[in-house]
C-alpha cells in the first residue's frame, strides 16, 4: 500500500535547493526514502483490519489491477539536468489541487521506499563501473517497485499522478547516450511499465549550458552521477529528448524551459488542459 505521508515534493522555483522541500531539504544522495504524496484534504476513515496477503500475492494482485483500465491520468516530466522539472512538478500539483483534483507527486528514480534506496545507490555512482546496461536494469528494478507501490494504486483510485522523470529517461540516458541495445531497453520497459504508459509527457527543453548552470547554482549538493558528465554528454541528451518528442507527438509536448518559472508553468498548464480530460474535482466531505 502507498503511504499517505508527504513524498518527494518538488522544490520551489524560487528556491535554489533541489532537495525535496517537505520533509525538510536534505542532500539528495543521503535523502531518506520518500513516499508518495497524497494531496487529500480529508483523512481517510481507519480501515478495518485485513488479513495480509503474502508479498508475491500482493504483487500479482497489483499487476492484475494494472491490466484493468486505470481511471486516473499519468503525466511525466522529462528533460536534461536543471531544466526545471522538479519546480514544475510542484507548480502543476498546486494547480491541480487548487482545482480540487486528487493529485500525487512522485519522482524517478525513487517514489517508493525500495526505489528510493535504489536511487541512492545509482546516483552515488556506485554502479557506474558496471556500465550503462547494469544501470538500466537498476533503474528498471526501481521503476517496477515504484509502479507497484505508488503509481498504479494512485491511478486506480482516479488520481492524477505527476512524475518527475520516468521511462523516457532510461531510453535517453542509458539507451541513446549509454548505447544499451534498444531491444533491451524496450523489453525492460515492456516488463516494468506494461500498460501503465504516461498519458502525457512534457519534455522541458533548455540549452545544456543553461541547465547545468541552474543545477550548479542549486545549493546544498555537488554534482551527482550524471550531472558530472561533460558538456558534450548534456548536449547529446538535449538532442535525444528533442528527437523523442518529435517521434511521439501524440504523447509528448516539447516545452520551452528558457522562460521564467511562471511562463513555463503557463505553457505546461496549457498543454495539460488541452491534451488531457482531467478527472472531476473531488467532492468535499461534510464536517
Ligand atoms: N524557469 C526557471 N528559470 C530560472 N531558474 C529556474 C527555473 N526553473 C527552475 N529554476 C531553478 O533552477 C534550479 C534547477 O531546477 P529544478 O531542480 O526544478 O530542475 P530539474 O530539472 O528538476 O533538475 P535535475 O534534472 O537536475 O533534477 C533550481 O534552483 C530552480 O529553482
Ligand atoms: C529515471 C532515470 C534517471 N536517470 C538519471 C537522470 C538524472 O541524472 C538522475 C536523476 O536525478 P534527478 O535530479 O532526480 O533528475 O538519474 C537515468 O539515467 N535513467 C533513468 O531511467
Amino acid at each position: 500500500m502507498p503511504t499517505r505521508t508527504p513524498p518527494h515534493a518538488p522544490d520551489s522555483a524560487e528556491s535554489t535547493e533541489k532537495a525535496p522541500a517537505n520533509p525538510p531539504a536534505k542532500p539528495r544522495r543521503t535523502a531518506k526514502p520518500k513516499t508518495v504524496e497524497d494531496t487529500s484534504a480529508a483523512k481517510p476513515a481507519p480501515a478495518a483490519p485485513k488479513a495480509k496477503k503474502p508479498p508475491a500475492a500482493r504483487k500479482a494482485a497489483t499487476r492484475a489491477k494494472a491490466a484493468a483500465p486505470a481511471t486516473g491520468r499519468f503525466i511525466t516530466l522529462e528533460g536534461g539536468e536543471g531544466a526545471g522539472k522538479s519546480t514544475q512538478v510542484r507548480r502543476l500539483l498546486e494547480r491541480l489541487q487548487a482545482a480540487g483534483i486528487d493529485a500525487v507527486g512522485t519522482r524517478e528514480p525513487g517514489g517508493s521506499t525500495g526505489a528510493e534506496i535504489m536511487r541512492h545507490l545509482i546516483l552515488s555512482g556506485a554502479a557506474k563501473p558496471l556500465g550503462p546496461l547494469a544501470e538500466a536494469t537498476l533503474f528498471a528494478a526501481a521503476r517496477a517497485d515504484h509502479l507497484d507501490a505508488t503509481i498504479r494504486p494512485a491511478l486506480a483510485r482516479g488520481a492524477v499522478v505527476v512524475c518527475d522523470r520516468f521511462a523516457d529517461s532510461t531510453r535517453v540516458y542509458q539507451g541513446a547516450l549509454g548505447n544499451v541495445d534498444p531491444r533491451l531497453i524496450a523489453a525492460l520497459e515492456q516488463v516494468t511499465v506494461g500498460e501503465t504508459r504516461p498519458d502525457l509527457t512534457l519534455i522541458l527543453d533548455l540549452p545544456a549550458e543553461e541547465g547545468l548552470a541552474r543545477a550548479a547554482a542549486r545549493s546544498g549538493q555537488g554534482a551527482d552521477r550524471f550531472e558530472s558528465e561533460g558538456l558534450a554528454f548534456h548536449r547529446a541528451l538535449r538532442a535525444a529528448f528533442r528527437a523523442l518528442a518529435e517521434s511521439e507527438p501524440e504523447r509528448c509536448v516539447l516545452i520551452d524551459a528558457r522562460g521564467t518559472p511562471e511562463a513555463v508553468e503557463e505553457a505546461i498548464w496549457q498543454a495539460v488542459s488541452t491534451r488531457l480530460k482531467l478527472p472531476s474535482p473531488r467532492r468535499r466531505r461534510r464536517t
